[in-house]
C-alpha cells in the first residue's frame, strides 16, 4: 500500500494515499484533511478522515485520552505550516531563559540572526513593549524577566499561550492550551485566542469550556470523528456523552465570557 511520510513538529507520521486520496490543500485559512489511515509506523491512529475546517471556525477537539486528538493537531499544524500559531501540551519552554525570550521566540523568523542575537542578550524597548502588552493579557506583566523555569505549571502555559499570541499566526491549534488552568483563567485565556486569532482548533477536555467557545464540536472515539456539530446544537450532556465522559460539565461553572 502507498504511503507517504510526512514529519509533523515531534513525532514521524504517516498516512495512506492509497486511491489517490491524501492531505490535500488548503485555500485562504480553510484547512481539508482527507485520508484514510493516519498513525505511526506500525500503529493506525485516525480512519476514514474527511474534514474542512473554514476561516473563521473555532473548533473544538473532544474524545477520550487515547482517542487521536493530538494526532490530529498535529496533522492540522502541519498543513496550516507558516499560517498556524502553536500551543502545544507540553508548554516547551527554555526553563533558563526568561519569560520575556520564551515569548519573543515566536518571532525570531522574522528578525534576521544579527538582530536576534543582540535582543538574546539585551533586549530593545519595542521588542519588551510588544512582549509585555500580550503577557498583560494573559496576566503575566510582572514575571517578565523571571526565569521561564521558576514559574508554576499554570504560569508556564499562560506563557505558551502568550507565544502564541505575539506570533499572531490566523489559525491557532491548542493542545489542551487552558488544562493547567481555573475555569475562570482558562475562560480568559480561550477569549484572548479568540479575539487574536482567525481560525482555533482546539483540544479541550471539559465540555462546558468548549461549548462556551468553540462554534462546532468534534468528538473523536479510537480514532474515529463520532460527533460533528455546531456547538449551538450542543448541552454539555451531549458532548459527555458522545465520549462517555463520568461528570457532564466537569466545572460545574458557567465560563461564559
Ligand atoms: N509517537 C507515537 N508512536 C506510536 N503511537 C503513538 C505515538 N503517539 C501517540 N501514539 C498513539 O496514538 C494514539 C492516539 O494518541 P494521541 O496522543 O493522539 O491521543 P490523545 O487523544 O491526544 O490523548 P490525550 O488526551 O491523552 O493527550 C494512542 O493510542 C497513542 O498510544
Amino acid at each position: 500500500m502507498p504511503r507517504s511520510r510526512w514529519s509533523p513538529r515531534r513525532r514521524a507520521c504517516w498516512i495512506d494515499t492509497a486511491s489517490g486520496r491524501g492531505l490535500r490543500s488548503v485555500t485562504g485559512t480553510a484547512i481539508r484533511i482527507d485520508a484514510a489511515e493516519i498513525g505511526y509506523p506500525g500503529r493506525t491512529v485516525l480512519r476514514d478522515l474527511a474534514l474542512t475546517i473554514a476561516p473563521g471556525e473555532r473548533v473544538a477537539v473532544m474524545g477520550r485520552s487515547g482517542s487521536g486528538k493530538t494526532t490530529l493537531l498535529d496533522l492540522v499544524y502541519a498543513r496550516a505550516a507558516g499560517r498556524a500559531a502553536l500551543v502545544p501540551q507540553q508548554a516547551a519552554l527554555v526553563r533558563r531563559l526568561s519569560v520575556f525570550h520564551n515569548v519573543h521566540m515566536a518571532r525570531l523568523d522574522r528578525h534576521s540572526t544579527l538582530f536576534n542575537l543582540k535582543t538574546l542578550v539585551r533586549p530593545g524597548r519595542r521588542e519588551v513593549a510588544a512582549v509585555r502588552a500580550v503577557l498583560d493579557e494573559v496576566g503575566l506583566a510582572p514575571e517578565i524577566f523571571r526565569p521561564a523555569g521558576d514559574l508554576s505549571g499554570g504560569q508556564q502555559q499562560r506563557v505558551s499561550v502568550a507565544r502564541a499570541l505575539h506570533d499572531g499566526r490566523p489559525i491557532l491549534v491548542g493542545d489542551e492550551p487552558v488544562s493547567a488552568l481555573d475555569p475562570v483563567q482558562g475562560s480568559a485565556v480561550l477569549a484572548r485566542l479568540a479575539a487574536r486569532h482567525e481560525t482555533l482548533v482546539l483540544a479541550l477536555h471539559d465540555p462546558a469550556l468548549a461549548l462556551a467557545h468553540a462554534t462546532r464540536v468534534l468528538v473523536l472515539d479510537r480514532g474515529r470523528i463520532v460527533l460533528d456539530a455546531p456547538a449551538r446544537s450542543l448541552a454539555p450532556a451531549d458532548v459527555a456523552a458522545a465520549y462517555g465522559a463520568a461528570e457532564p460539565g466537569a466545572s460545574g461553572h458557567d465560563p461564559r465570557p
